[in-house]
């Protein structure tokens, strides 16, 4: 094991977030390979380790300003063992190639732990939609599909959204990939617009498959959201959605963020207004005490240290470290489950897992999205559309399959309890018994 993070590490130099992604997963399966020695004779960790493709690219475009841009775009096509690689696209000013291996490597595990036939893979590019036109969102997203489309496919590689890339986006990508292709091919993108191939659901499934999964952790512990007080970082899709299924399972919501700051409401935050807030023509949160009397807003301050019942990080990589989970232990925190992917730093984990306190890490919480969007390819097949009740039945079930499996797991591994290892074994196992099967290709 160690030899094979060692290789990894020195052919993957400075993609820190790959390495931390990565060891955790190697950590957690040694115990299956003591078990199977078949698994490391066909070198499966060494394989599902390298990318089966990383495609990079240029993407050049012309501002407002009549200006020349060249961005990169990236698609990490990690694994498609299990069906199509699927994964969403980011799109961030500071964008690196190891970034997106991370979230790669996470999503074969993620999307192998939903059971739908779902292959891993990521990609985006290094430009910020902050401040920029809907013009220039809409030139930029026509140059980068003009590269990416000859790698995607229903069948090939799925992406959808991510962090920056919305139905908006969405909507960009696939117009310019039915011009330049003369395929009218719904299933090559998930997250699309109700009215043209989208799925019910798949805008919320990601925040409320989040909740649900934290309920089924509460409920293996003869407790449950219903009157709990919850803390939720983050202010874009999966928070907003988190936050709302939370409240309707009963919980108490008072607090949430952006990258500026925290807003703390001991009333319960108001969805509608952080919406507006964070609109197009918003004020941003540090205006929401404005309208709230009780409510504070803190520039730059942590969140974590709001007092709180459930933790639900919903923002973005390694927001949460230690000292934060140990200011949330000492609170009292009974359940934490990442919204977003790997939030926690793997000494925040180390600190909740210690505490006994259950936690649930993104590849299991967030399933909820990818899952939809395997549903919403399911649809797009069958030229099927299926009821928002009808998908939110069929989430609460994957849901509460995935946390079953992955406590199952950890059981079988003399580990209960342990979220971690439950869902690292469990998706590790789909994907290299599939391997195994399918030769050395
Ligand atoms: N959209 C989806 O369906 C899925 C998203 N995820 C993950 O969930 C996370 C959030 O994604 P989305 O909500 O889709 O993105 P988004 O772009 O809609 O929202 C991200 C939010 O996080 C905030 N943020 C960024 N950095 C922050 C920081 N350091 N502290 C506090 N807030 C910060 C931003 O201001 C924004 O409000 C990401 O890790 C993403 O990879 C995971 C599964 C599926
Ligand atoms: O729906 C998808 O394909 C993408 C979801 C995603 O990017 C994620 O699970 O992190």
């Amino acid at each position: 094991m160690e030899d094979v993070f060692a290789t990894l590490q020195r052919r993957n130099p400075g993609e820190d977030e790959f390495h931390q992604a990565a060891h955790e997963v190697l950590e957690s399966v040694a115990p299956v390979i003591e078990r199977h020695p078949e698994y490391a004779r066909a070198r499966l960790l060494e394989r599902i380790c390298e990318p089966e493709r990383q495609i990079l690219f240029r993407v050049p475009w012309v501002d407002d300003d009549g200006e020349v841009q060249v961005n990169r775009g990236f698609r990490v096509e990690f694994n498609s063992a299990l069906g199509p690689y699927k994964g969403g696209l980011r799109f961030d000013g500071e964008l690196q190639l190891g970034t997106l291996k991370f979230l790669g490597f996470e999503q074969i595990f993620k999307n192998a732990l939903t059971g739908l036939g779902i292959g891993g893979g990521k990609g985006g590019a290094d430009f910020s939609p902050k401040d920029r036109s809907d013009g220039e969102i809409m030139r930029f997203c026509q140059a980068f599909m003009t590269e990416l489309h000859r790698h995607i496919g229903a069948r090939t590689d799925v992406p959808a959204g991510d962090m920056g890339v919305g139905e908006r986006e969405i909507g960009y990508l696939f117009g310019q990939y039915q011009r330049i292709t003369n395929r009218s091919e719904p299933g090559v993108l998930t997250g699309k617009g109700l009215g043209w191939g989208g799925a019910q659901l798949r805008t919320e499934a990601t925040g409320y498959g989040c909740a649900y999964f934290v309920e089924e952790m509460l409920q293996a512990r003869d407790t449950s959201l219903d009157g709990r007080t919850v803390v939720v970082s983050g202010a874009g899709n999966v928070a907003l959605h988190a936050i709302a299924k939370v409240t309707d399972l009963g919980g108490l919501v008072v607090a949430c963020s952006d990258s500026h700051g925290v807003v703390h409401d001991p009333e319960g935050i108001d969805l509608d207004l952080v919406r507006e807030l964070k609109g197009e023509d918003g004020d941003g949160l540090s205006a929401y005490p404005d309208r709230r009397r009780d409510a504070r807003y803190e520039e730059d301050g942590s969140i974590w240290a709001i007092e709180c019942d459930v933790a639900l990080p919903c923002a973005t990589q390694n927001e949460l470290d230690e000292d934060d989970a140990r200011r949330l232990v000492d609170q009292g925190v009974i359940a934490v489950a990442e919204g977003a992917n790997m939030p926690c730093t793997p000494e925040a984990v180390d600190v909740f897992q210690e505490a006994d306190v259950p936690f649930g890490p993104g590849k299991a919480a967030n399933a909820g999205g990818v899952a939809v969007s395997a549903l919403e390819m399911q649809q797009n097949a069958a030229r099927d559309r299926w009821t928002f009740e009808r998908t939110d039945e069929r989430l609460v079930e994957i849901m509460r399959e995935i946390h079953g499996l992955c406590r199952d797991t950890a059981e079988e591994y003399d580990r209960p309890g342990d979220y971690v290892s439950g869902a690292n074994i469990a998706g590790f196992r789909r994907v290299a018994d599939t391997m195994l099967a399918l030769g050395v290709v």
